[in-house]
């Protein structure tokens, strides 16, 4: 934006605001270093702790102190910054993005503008600001014929900037422009299996995160950071979202991804999908639970259980005792080895019994007694025992699973354990074991799952085992559902996970990241790939239409690297997607180049050329990808063009696809059934009132999705006399609107169940 010299003086005097606001931030910074560094080696750990604690939430001393201003027609002018800010005598100077009262910021429109006359988002360095952006309500009210569709969705020119700006390895915060569809999945109730269903860059991600801050903030008697647990595909796409919470001021919150999700980290052992597919089966659950239960057992032919040796006997236990015991223990034990202790307790005091007054049994024979009855196992001891015995599998799999299946679960056992393999779906059976083993682990009081469309049934339980409270915010993306467990619809996951609070499914419709001309192309692949799927709307135009370069099979590798070294020149970050039979041969180029590159196998993104997975791929995005070879990527499993739609969806401004087949391999194109055409239209270049018109032949509303809440909140508000005034004081007491917003979700299950 460039400034004129009416705004000129308007920036001055917002400066002299945002100076106002920085030195009450640094003096506040200041007390509270001094407050720590006075008790420091002191006994007062706790307020050295709480100042540390609070310092850090006044987050970086360079970062702005405010993203945006409201003004309410009928009083002052409320800055919103990331975190609040009051002066010397207490008086509230910025609020934060997360308090009630910053609500209108997010969710005035030209058509409920809530008693808001005009916001105002600034542009910053730091500090320093260099310009801002205005939506007067009453204008755009008073011209709703002629508003641009970017107008009419609340999109405006600092979304536009936002998404211009350059990616590097680290996702960012949305706080300044978060939409309010995005907004109104932010603050919905805690109380829930929120299942948030949105096209590629939609925000899927970023809203989940925000969630969790906006959460915390709100909650913060239910629910602690480290109550919150954050679960992503792999650990790439963790390391590429660990910063953002962080950033909010949020820190302590669990990270975890698939492949950690148990208590063996997966070592890429590579798996038949029709192997893997079994062993994502909840059935599986039946398997291990005999397969542990028939290592308890009394040995076979013998009919003593001896303790001590023949040289040195302490004492001789009858099989029926013993396993009168054994059936009890294992009756009333909670864990396979709460049972194994109660079972060495038995064994102490039976052989004990029958010694001499005063002698106590010996632990050592006690302990090899117990072995040969009961034997100590940890979860991969276990299952490579399982596994690796065609007869063990057949007892345990009972009549749940063929004999065909059991060949195909069979695999040969390693010598040690360490030596064994694991597969990203043993990571789950795993964590089953551990459970029956161990009991229960750390519970959380939240759990995000992003990337949710592709979990098998086991690995959703492994999920909803570290539940407490049965509030989740569920993310994912059906169009993208690949690999064994490529699914259609929710259901099943709501089924898998739902427990106490009632679950709800909310669309995301606008795409941010992918620009138009590049969704165009990938959108073509949606009515043959999830034909049930709505594409989202683009939010904006790229700088160019997508790169087709045809190249003989020979010149994949070279082409590709070509275009990636190109975009790197340009100071862009760079994405080479490939399918996995071609990656050695880009590796080679990119060696015999002596190009510096990131393998994003080793789980983390570098700063310029990075080369991926089209698995990998999901979450990730890059100024400049360059896919290559659909046709490979696509042959990739049975959902190939789901794949390639995310490979062809990672990229915010620039697509090159390398190509010796098609660029869309699409098989049966042509059948007239399949034959509509999906036309991505841009709100940025959308004539006025165009949007809202298409919007209406869909026969849906362009705004905020229905969720029964958003028109009965306002209600709600309304009934209970909560002016924005009290909202705004609501900033200091949080508690308040944790009232509200129980009381809230009460309501709506009572209406929910009548
Ligand atoms: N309101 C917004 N303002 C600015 N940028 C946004 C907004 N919403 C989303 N974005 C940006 O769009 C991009 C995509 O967001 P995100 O990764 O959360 O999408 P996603 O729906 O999870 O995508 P995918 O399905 O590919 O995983 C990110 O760069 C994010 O910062």
């Amino acid at each position: 934006m460039t400034a004129g010299p009416a705004d000129e003086t308007e920036i001055a005097r917002e400066q002299q605001y945002f100076d106002l606001a920085w030195e009450a931030r640094e003096r506040s910074r200041q007390s509270l270093g001094a407050a720590a560094a006075a008790v420091a080696g002191k006994a007062s750990v706790a307020v050295g702790k709480a100042a540390r604690g609070h310092i850090e939430q006044l987050g970086d001393p360079d970062e702005a102190v405010a993203i945006g201003r409201f003004d309410p027609s009928d009083g002052e002018a409320l800055y919103v910054g990331k975190r609040v800010i009051t002066d010397a005598d207490g008086e509230l100077l910025v609020i934060s993005w997360k308090a009630p009262g910053a609500a209108p910021y997010f969710t005035a429109s030209y058509d409920d503008p809530q008693g808001v006359a005009r916001k105002r988002t600034f542009e910053v360095d730091r500090n320093r600001i260099l310009g801002f952006d205005d939506v007067v309500f009453a204008d755009l009210a008073a011209r709703v014929s002629e508003l641009t569709a970017l107008e009419y969705e609340g999109i405006d020119d600092a979304v536009l900037r936002d998404l211009d700006a350059s990616r590097t390895g680290e996702m960012r915060d949305i706080v300044q422009t978060i939409h309010s569809m995005q907004y109104e999945l932010v603050r919905s109730p805690l109380e829930q299996l929120l299942v948030v269903q949105g096209g590629p860059g939609t925000g899927k991600t970023v809203v989940g995160l925000h969630r969790v801050s906006w959460l915390l903030f709100n909650h913060a008697a239910e629910l602690a950071p480290s109550d919150v647990l954050v679960v992503g595909p792999n650990p790439t796409f963790t390391r590429y979202i660990r910063q953002v919470l962080p950033g909010l001021g949020d820190h302590q919150i669990e990270h975890r991804d698939l492949r950690t999700l148990g208590p063996q980290t997966s070592t890429g052992r590579d798996e038949h999908p029709t192997v893997a597919r079994i062993k994502g089966e909840l059935r599986m659950t039946h398997l291990i639970n005999r397969g542990l239960v028939q290592r308890v057992r009394f040995p076979e032919r013998a009919d003593r259980l001896d303790v001590g040796t023949a040289a040195e006997p302490v004492a001789s236990l009858t099989r029926s005792e013993v396993e009168e015991a054994l059936g009890r223990s294992i009756n009333q034990a909670r864990s396979y080895l709460g049972g194994r202790a109660a079972m060495r307790s038995w064994i102490t005091a039976t052989v004990t019994s029958r010694m001499p007054w005063g002698s106590q049994a010996p632990a050592a024979p006690v302990e090899a007694a117990l072995e040969r009855v009961w034997p100590s196992l940890t979860s991969q001891t276990f299952l490579r025992d399982l596994f690796g015995s065609r007869d063990r599998l057949l007892a345990a799999a009972g009549e749940q699973f063929t004999a065909a299946e059991v060949r195909m679960l069979f695999r040969p056992a390693s010598d040690r354990v360490s030596d064994e393999h694991w597969s990203l779906t043993d990571v789950a059976l795993l964590d089953e074991v551990d459970t029956l083993l161990n009991g229960s682990g750390a519970l959380f009081g939240h759990i995000v799952l992003d990337e949710a469309q592709d979990l098998s049934p086991m690995q959703l339980q492994s999920v909803r085992r570290r539940s407490r409270t049965g509030s989740y915010t569920v993310l994912g993306d059906l169009a993208q559902s690949t690999g064994p467990w490529a699914r259609d619809g929710w259901e099943d996951l709501v089924a898998a996970l739902e427990f106490r609070h009632p679950a709800s499914i909310v669309p995301l419709r606008l795409g941010y990241r992918v620009p138009q001309q590049v969704y165009a192309l990938a959108a073509q692949l949606l009515p043959y790939s999830a034909p049930s799927v709505e594409a989202p709307s683009v939010v904006r135009v790229g700088p160019a239409d997508p790169d087709l370069r045809p190249v003989g099979a020979g010149d994949l590798g070279p082409e590709a690297v070509r275009a990636a070294r190109d975009y790197a020149a340009r100071g862009l970050f760079v994405g080479i997607i490939c399918a996995d039979e071609h990656r050695a041969a880009v590796v080679e180029v990119l060696n015999a180049e002596g190009v510096q590159f990131q393998d994003t196998r080793g789980g983390s993104l570098g700063t310029s050329i990075n080369l991926v997975g089209a698995v990998d791929a999901k979450g990730l995005e890059f100024e400049a990808v360059v896919v290559v070879e659909p046709e490979a990527i696509a042959a990739q499993g049975t959902h190939g063009l789901r794949l390639l739609y995310v490979a062809l969806t990672r990229t915010t401004k620039f697509l090159t696809v390398v190509h010796s087949g098609e660029v869309l391999p699409i098989p049966g194109r042509d059948s007239p059934e399949r034959s509509q055409a999906v036309e991505v239209t841009s709100l940025q270049e959308d004539a006025p009132g165009h949007q809202r018109s298409r919007a209406s032949k869909a026969g849906r509303s362009p705004k905020a999705p229905d969720t029964g809440l958003d028109k009965f909140s306002a209600d709600f508000a309304t009934a209970m006399g909560v002016s924005l005034a009290e909202n705004v004081a609501a900033t200091a007491q949080p508690r308040l609107w944790t009232a509200i917003v129980t009381a809230l979700a009460d309501e709506l299950e009572r209406r929910r169940d009548k």
